[in-house]
């Protein structure tokens, strides 16, 4: 036996329980012989649980002792006192929760990483023999919670399961409380992870052969069973190899969806998909017990479906977190989201997360945008019943699970009763997602009918209370009422009735939860009270009473209504077990509700910020006209924005091009060396950049790319465009900007811009300037070079990469080096469409070499004292960076602006390039972009960047 716990250092008891002479701190080391009967149960159940917390119930607590007790009371604040087990053991830790706060600790708890067993009381205290019955009922961890309290109404909770064999991979994953339920399969180890990091699971499981099987890691946890490969910041489970391998898993698959093979969802041929749904079905079922949950049927996808979008992408874009602080706030999420239902509030996040590669499916969306932007009243109508649906996704879970109630049926029949209305709405409509909803399952509308003429309009929050069953619904039910009203009059009746026997005026009919129902008579009056008055309490100014009638009839009141509500029970688990049994098609008709939810929000976002409908087509061009950043745009007061366009990828016989004359309008000229404009030369002042802004709270929507005209039909775009452009003018935020575009164009949402159209990209890349990796002890170069690295390996001329600073973390002239490198294999071997901001001007040159690359500037306005940030995109390469001019403004003594104005001066005379293409670097097929300078033929020459 381990030597008992003694101070602080051994357990992390705090002071003044040591006090208590605490001997033991953890359960596993008392000998179960020397507990008392309830806490040797304890020890049991806790042997069985060795992973979770155990919540004990101890009459209206639910308690924890040893080590829980620790635990609790350390993440939840609570005090930690000790209970007394007998002579050898002691005293050992304990911390409680009141049981009606159990929910609001859970949640705590749950989101600290927890898993918690709940031990309930099985039987009647009242009636128990000895040691109150207890068992554990339900096991919360964070990936199966199902409870509305625990849960984020407008997010997924997602429980991952994830099988590895060598570089492949299978992962399951599935909402336990909207049924949702996913597999895929592949064999790049290195997108396991991204995909943990697009879903955020709030647990994952991972099958290991470690002695330890049901161990839960917390997020951040180190521990050798899992591989490099999963990313640390998630709550991993770890299970046993059982459960997971083909056969078991296989055959839990079939049993559970009914099925004779698995070829009909997909999956057959993906052993290690099979293995992670299988054993996350088997997870389920051994921890929810009672509780168990209706899956919807596996559907299988591949990561290559949809347009794929690494994390350091979803963070630099901010798609639903800020990068910066990780707030919703000034998120695209944020930007976007004007959905007024919670399934709404999920589909879009998710669509966001996982944007369209097939033209078609965007098309379906864009139709549906298109018909509530042109139909404004359609619109709002239509938000105005959605608002009125609950969350059925979840409703239906609960039911399902067993743990819905009675408000939960009723929002449930409420909102079956908005879908004919719904459904009358969109009677002429012809877009595909708004068709969706003319067709109401006739099983629903009976459903709700049921649900409606069974249960009150307002049922109580508890279950076993009575008042939830209409009457007329059930003839017994109804009797009992009966009979416990006439008790109930009966007894309302007896103090008139009484007074007039005695003759005592001041006679009284009470009740208190003692005696019961009881008569009263002021002591002067007692000597008057009838002979089959039993005398029951005596006070200071009166006598208590009762008759054997009375008694009688109180325990003829009291025991109907026990029978009542365990009547009004029974027909309301019935009516929850047929909504259960409806889950499916709920959840399907809930899935299209979503989907009109998030389009018709999408349609109001289109109309107030004055998006268009980008033309998407399967070509490379990307050409968007007065484009503008989602998010940005909102943050900036009205028309403060300046709109930019981008024309990238395009082929020889694009038929369309930004007009010229557009005071932003991006033009390659035909041999990419565009004399830079000057900045201070301009065209449009600050103010004349206002008023182009085409956007307008109130602007007339253009349904097609208005601005995208006709054009010469040897129209060259660029692959590759290098960004110069002073600190803080706006090219990150025009890089950003592509990229969202681009991005909600995929997820079929209108774009901000005034014209668009857009080839289809399999990937967006980004890397924007990263900062040191603590964590994994990398610094700021090496990481910037990993996410650059990555960016090589896998873009194609599909994607579209944007890369905000390369090579700043190093020497300038190996910054340089490898920026010029990186632009150059990536406009002639890749042929990625590329934005590249730097501040080394140098890569400018890159355009006088290979006929897809371009330069642009984002424009200042020079001041005598000051710099005018234009944030126009120009064509030409800018000369300056102004890093000198922000420094004095940013207050650097005039001694140290003026020596590196001297330094700046020395350098540029002192510098040249003398870099050709690689070699090797031949330009593929089409002919169009040539060699324009030849290889030096000194290899050292080649290196010789700057040199003198
Ligand atoms: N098109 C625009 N219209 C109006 N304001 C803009 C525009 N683009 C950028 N801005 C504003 O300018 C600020 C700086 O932009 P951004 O961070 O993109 O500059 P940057 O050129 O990338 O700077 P650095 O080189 O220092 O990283 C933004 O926060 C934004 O408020």
């Amino acid at each position: 036996m381990a030597a008992p716990a003694d101070n602080e250092a051994n357990h992390g008891i705090p002071e003044r329980l040591a006090k208590h002479t605490v001997r033991y701190a953890n359960c596993k080391d008392v000998n179960a012989d020397d507990l008392t009967p309830m806490m040797r149960h304890y020890v049991q159940v806790k042997q069985e649980y060795p992973h979770a917390l155990l919540l004990y119930r101890v009459g209206d607590f639910f308690e924890t002792f040893f080590e829980d007790g620790i635990t609790i009371a350390r993440e939840l604040e609570l005090v930690l006192t000790s209970k007394e087990c007998g002579k050898v053991v002691g005293r050992v830790p304990m911390a409680g929760i009141p049981h009606h706060a159990l929910d609001r600790y859970c949640i705590q708890l749950v989101e600290k990483g927890y898993a918690i067993a709940i031990c309930d009381q099985v039987e009647d205290p009242a009636q128990a023999q000895g040691l109150v019955k207890r068992e554990v009922t339900r096991v919360i961890t964070p990936g199966t919670v199902i409870e509305e309290g625990m849960l984020s109404a407008r997010r997924n909770n997602f429980l991952a399961a994830v099988v590895i064999s060598g570089q492949h991979w299978g992962l399951a994953y599935a909402d336990v409380s909207t049924g949702e339920f996913f597999t895929t399969q592949h064999n790049d180890l290195e997108q396991v992870g991204q995909e943990l990091m697009r879903l955020q699971p709030s647990e994952t499981l991972f099958p290991t052969d470690a002695p330890d099987l049901r161990a839960m890691l917390r997020p951040g946890e180190a521990s050798d069973q899992l591989p490099d490969c999963l990313p640390r910041q998630f709550c991993y489970t770890l299970r046993s190899q059982g459960s997971f391998s083909h056969t078991e898993a296989r055959q839990r698959l079939l049993q559970t969806f009914r099925l004779r093979s698995l070829e009909g969802i997909g999956c057959d041929h993906l052993p290690l998909a099979v293995r992670a749904a299988g054993g996350l079905l088997e997870y389920l079922e051994d921890t929810q017990k009672d509780t168990q949950v209706p899956l919807q049927l596996l559907s299988t996808y591949v990561l290559s479906d949809f347009l794929v979008l690494d994390h350091q992408t979803r963070r630099n874009l901010e798609i639903t977190q800020t990068s910066r602080d990780g707030t919703y706030n000034g998120s695209l999420l944020w930007a976007l989201d004007r959905s007024v239902t919670a399934m709404g509030g999920r589909a879009l996040r998710r669509w966001l997360l996982q944007p369209l590669l097939s033209v078609e499916k965007i098309r379906d969306r864009q139709a549906t945008i298109q018909e509530l932007v042109d139909d404004g009243s359609l619109r709002t109508s239509l938000q105005q019943q959605l608002k009125q649906i609950y969350d059925l996704e979840r409703l239906a879970g609960r039911a399902g699970s067993g743990t819905a109630n009675g408000r939960d049926l009723v929002a449930l029949a409420d909102s079956f009763a908005r879908l004919p209305i719904l459904a009358a709405l969109v009677e002429a409509v012809e877009s595909p997602y708004l068709k969706a909803l003319q067709h109401v399952p006739p099983e629903l509308e009976k459903l709700g009918d049921t649900l409606r003429s069974h249960l009150v309009e307002s049922p109580p929050l508890y279950l076993t209370e009575g008042n939830l069953i209409r009457p007329g619904v059930n003839a017994d039910l109804d009797h009992l009422r009966d009979q416990v009203k006439g008790d109930q009059d009966w007894i309302a009746k007896l103090e008139p009735a009484e007074r007039e026997r005695t003759g005592i005026s001041t006679l009284k009919v009470g009740f208190n939860k003692a005696f019961g129902y009881y008569i009263s008579i002021s002591r002067n009056k007692s000597d008057q009270a009838p002979d089959d008055y039993i005398r029951k309490q005596t006070l200071t100014n009166e006598e208590r009473y009762i008759t054997p009638e009375l008694k009688e009839r109180e325990a003829r009141v009291f025991n109907t209504q026990d029978e009542i509500h365990k009547l009004e029970y029974e027909i309301f688990q019935q009516l929850r077990e047929l909504v259960g049994q409806h889950a499916d098609l709920i959840r399907q008709v809930a899935q299209g509700v979503a989907a009109a939810d998030v389009l018709a929000g999408l349609a109001e976002v289109a109309i107030y910020q004055g998006y268009c409908r980008p033309e998407m087509v399967e070509s490379r061009e990307i050409e968007i006209a007065d484009g503008r950043h989602p998010v940005v745009e909102q943050l900036l007061p009205a028309g403060f924005f300046v709109p930019n366009s981008t024309e990238l990828g395009g082929e020889e016989n694009s038929k369309f091009k930004i007009p010229s004359g557009k005071g932003t309008a991006l033009q390659n000229s035909e041999n990419g060396s565009q004399e830079p404009e000057s900045s201070s030369q301009n065209g449009n002042s600050e103010a004349e950049s206002k008023i182009q802004n085409p956007k307008s709270k109130t602007a007339p929507l253009p349904s097609h790319p208005a601005t995208l005209t006709p054009s010469h039909p040897h129209t060259l775009y660029p692959d590759l465009i290098i960004l110069t452009g002073p600190n803080a003018s706006g090219k990150s935020c025009y890089l950003r900007q592509v990229g969202l575009i681009q991005l909600m164009a995929q997820v079929g949402s209108f774009v901000p811009a005034s014209g668009a159209r857009l080839g289809i990209c399999d990937r967006i890349f980004t890397r924007v300037g990263a900062v040191d990796d603590l964590a994994t002890g990398q610094s700021t170069f090496m990481v910037e070079m990993n996410e650059t690295a990555n960016i090589l390996n896998h873009a194609s001329d599909r994607s579209l990469v944007l890369l905000d600073e390369i090579g700043r973390g190093t020497a300038t002239f190996d910054g340089l080096s490898i920026a010029w490198s990186v632009a150059e294999y990536l406009a002639s071997e890749v042929r990625a469409r590329t934005i590249f901001a730097t501040h080394y001007h140098e890569l400018n040159e890159l355009a006088g070499i290979l006929d897809n690359v371009a330069n642009y500037q984002v424009t200042v306005k020079e001041m005598p004292d000051q710099i005018v940030f234009l944030h126009q995109v120009r064509p030409g390469g800018a000369d300056r960076s102004y890093g000198i001019e922000a420094g004095r403004l940013a207050g650097l003594p005039p001694t140290v602006i003026q020596r590196a104005r001297e330094v700046m001066t020395q350098i540029e005379k002192h510098s040249k390039i003398a870099v050709g293409l690689r070699q090797g670097a031949e330009f593929n097929g089409n002919g169009r972009r040539r060699k324009r300078r030849s290889v030096q033929e000194d290899p050292a020459e080649q290196l010789d960047i700057f040199s003198s």
